[in-house]
């Protein structure tokens, strides 16, 4: 049975997810149907998980529980089943509690089926032995869980020594395909998108490559040589495929796995076009990327788009009922795309030519020793591309960049577009050219409301400095963009490319920070010159929004970036020391402001250091 999005309350609680009212008419409905298991299609917490089962009096799957399940039918290889038993221990570990079976009064493992009655240790604690009549009280209760959390950990600890042994092996491997010259494409994309079908279609040998119309069809890696328009080989790869929120655990236990794909030198990401999800399943695919940790350049740098299914796409009726908005999609994009439909073999040509284009790009990008030389060929070669994008016929563009619906209704049309452009004129290496493109409309909505907030908290700090304006009022504002700005990204965190959580951190400690002057005008000056900052978060910004203008905007980030977050803020400790023992501060007041300086400065060498990895 299964209990799905529609019932999704809007505000979940904490106890049972959903509303009482819910909790209540779904128990009459597993009463009247008696289903063996209930699915809720949403991650639930342990307590959450437990009190629905008692509710209902059924075994409770959440998504993630799901997954896993699906994960372990599917594993057949060894190395499969090592990563999907590390997934389904965390998973465990996680929501750790005794079960109880009811009618034998018999302790059960985690999750079996049947009658069950579950009891935390805390609760048990509380009600002594007659929750299941198994020993004294709540001393021995706390012990059976910690003698489960040791084994957890010592399987755990097993496991992941011997993934660690399949990693190794993996790399070896790896490292003897790179020797033999052939360059590494990986395919990701949402699980039943298509990419085994792809590989099969693309490879010489299609043997083994299966294919099958259900989720998680594959798990291990499957690779196949491929031959390129050019007449050189590539090696292609198969792997899991991907959903949306993911379980952090599976990402992890899968990383062996999941290394033939951050370390591939060209992804293709497969898309369900006729899939109403399309827009959401991709954006998905690229969050676990993310995930992974590949940048935001090589996200640009080293992905094609593959829509497929494109014989299933009801092209005017989805256009129009906006269920797949390509147009928007590509506009907020920009992607290499190429349409295909693998069921009729149509742009497997384009795929392949597409691949080669990418490769030869990165090659000549390799070829350019010197990286200033690099970032001039990238800003060229992007204005290049935007000039030609410019003057192509408009009845033409959209097919050349994307998967548009008429190229979708007369066959399949091949890649090309600013992206294409850019890989042609060699334009692929990293810091050669201009700032990232793959953008969710999250974040461009967000550094759009920055791009206008942040001017203001600019102009007042500096107004502020030269006395223009009183410093007690830019506080004010300061405060206000701050909190408006934790709220925006605590409600949407994807509305920040990455790390929204040290953002929030961020907020936070400025917050606690700006308390101080707002109680003392007098310091309002230090307000000032902590918000100078916000400059160079401006320019951060306008660097990725506006590409055309990427060499100056990237100037002026850099040349705000050392001053201010390197040394404007660690020097400002000692003058906040002065000011702040000379007297008339109580201690509090003291150790708010330096220890939230001295977090800035932290944030700011953390920040510094991931610019530099992404950079790298
Ligand atoms: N209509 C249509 N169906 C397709 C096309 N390509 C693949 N399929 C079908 O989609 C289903 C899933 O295909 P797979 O290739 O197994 O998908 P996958 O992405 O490898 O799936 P997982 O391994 O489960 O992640 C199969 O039933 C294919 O026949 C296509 O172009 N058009
Ligand atoms: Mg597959």
């Amino acid at each position: 049975m299964c209990i799905g999005s529609a019932a999704r309350p809007r505000r979940p609680s904490p106890a049972t997810f959903f509303g009482s009212g819910q909790v209540e008419a779904a128990a009459a409905h597993v009463a009247a149907r008696q289903p063996g298991r209930v699915f809720v299609n949403a991650l639930l917490s342990g307590v959450q998980q437990r009190n629905l089962e008692r509710a209902w009096g059924r075994p409770v799957l959440d998504r993630v529980a799901l997954i896993i399940e699906i994960f372990s039918q599917r594993a057949r290889t060894a190395e499969a089943r090592l990563q999907v038993e590390l997934a389904s221990l965390e998973y465990k570990a996680s929501r750790l509690v005794r079960v109880v079976d009811a009618s034998t009064g018999k302790r059960t493992a985690f999750g079996l089926e049947g009658d069950v009655e579950i009891v935390s240790a805390r609760e048990r604690g509380r009600s002594g032995s007659s929750a299941g009549g198994l020993g004294a009280g709540g001393g021995q209760g706390e012990s059976e869980l910690q003698l489960q959390r040791r084994r957890i950990a010592d399987r755990r600890k097993l496991l992941l020594r011997r993934l660690e042994e399949v990693r190794k092996t993996r790399a070896v491997q790896r490292a003897a395909r790179r020797r033999s010259g052939k360059p590494q494409v990986a395919l990701v994309g949402y699980t039943n998108a298509g990419k085994s079908s792809l590989l099969r279609a693309l490879s010489k040998d299609a043997e083994g490559v299966g294919v099958e119309d259900r989720l998680f069809a594959t798990l291990d890696p499957t690779l196949r040589r491929v031959m390129l328009p050019g007449g050189r080989d590539v090696v292609l790869s198969d792997t899991v495929g991907f959903i949306s929120d993911l379980p952090h655990a599976l990402v992890e236990a899968f990383r062996a796995t999941l290394e033939e794909v951050t370390e591939a030198d060209l992804l293709l990401h497969v898309v369900d076009a006729s899939s109403p999800h399309a827009l959401q399943q991709r954006t998905a695919v690229l969050e676990v990327l993310r995930e992974l940790g590949l940048s935001e350049e090589r996200l640009q740098d080293a992905v094609i788009e593959v829509w497929n299914k494109c014989d299933q796409l009801p092209v005017a009726d989805a256009a129009e009922e906006g269920l797949l908005d390509v147009d928007a999609a590509a506009a907020a994009y920009r992607p290499t795309a190429v349409a295909t439909s693998v069921l009729r073999r149509q742009g497997l040509q384009q795929v392949l030519a597409a691949v080669e284009h990418k490769l030869e790009a990165q090659l000549a990008g390799r070829r350019q020793t010197s990286r200033r030389s690099a970032k001039r060929a990238g800003a060229e070669a992007w204005e290049a591309a935007e000039a030609a994008e410019q003057a192509l016929p408009p009845a033409s563009s959209p097919d050349d960049h994307r998967p548009a619906h008429g190229s979708a209704a007369s066959g399949m049309t091949g890649a090309a577009g600013p992206a294409a452009a850019l890989a042609a004129a060699g334009a692929g290496r990293l810091g050669s050219k201009p700032p990232p493109i793959v953008l969710s409309p999250e974040v461009v909505l967000h550094d759009r409301c920055n791009l206008v907030a942040l001017p203001i908290v600019g102009g007042l700090v500096l107004a502020g400095l030269l006395g223009a304006v009183d410093t007690l009022l830019v506080t004010k504002a300061f405060i206000l963009y701050i909190v408006a700005d934790f709220f925006y990204i605590l409600l949407e965190p994807k509305a920040v490319p990455s790390r929204p959580r040290v953002i929030l951190w961020h907020h936070a400690v400025t917050f606690l920070l700006l308390q101080i002057p707002l109680k003392h005008p007098s310091l309002g000056v230090y307000t000032c010159y902590d918000g100078l900052i916000e400059w160079n978060t401006l320019f951060l910004i306008a660097r990725r929004q506006f590409p055309r203008f990427y060499r100056q905007l990237n100037f002026l980030y850099w040349a705000t970036f050392y001053p201010m977050r390197l040394v404007l803020f660690p020097v400002l400790l000692p003058f906040f020391w002065r000011e702040m023992t000379s007297g008339g501060y109580a201690w509090w007041e003291t150790a708010a402001v330096m220890g939230t300086q001295a977090s800035l400065c932290v944030f700011n060498a953390w920040f510094l250091i991931a610019s530099w990895r992404r950079h790298r």
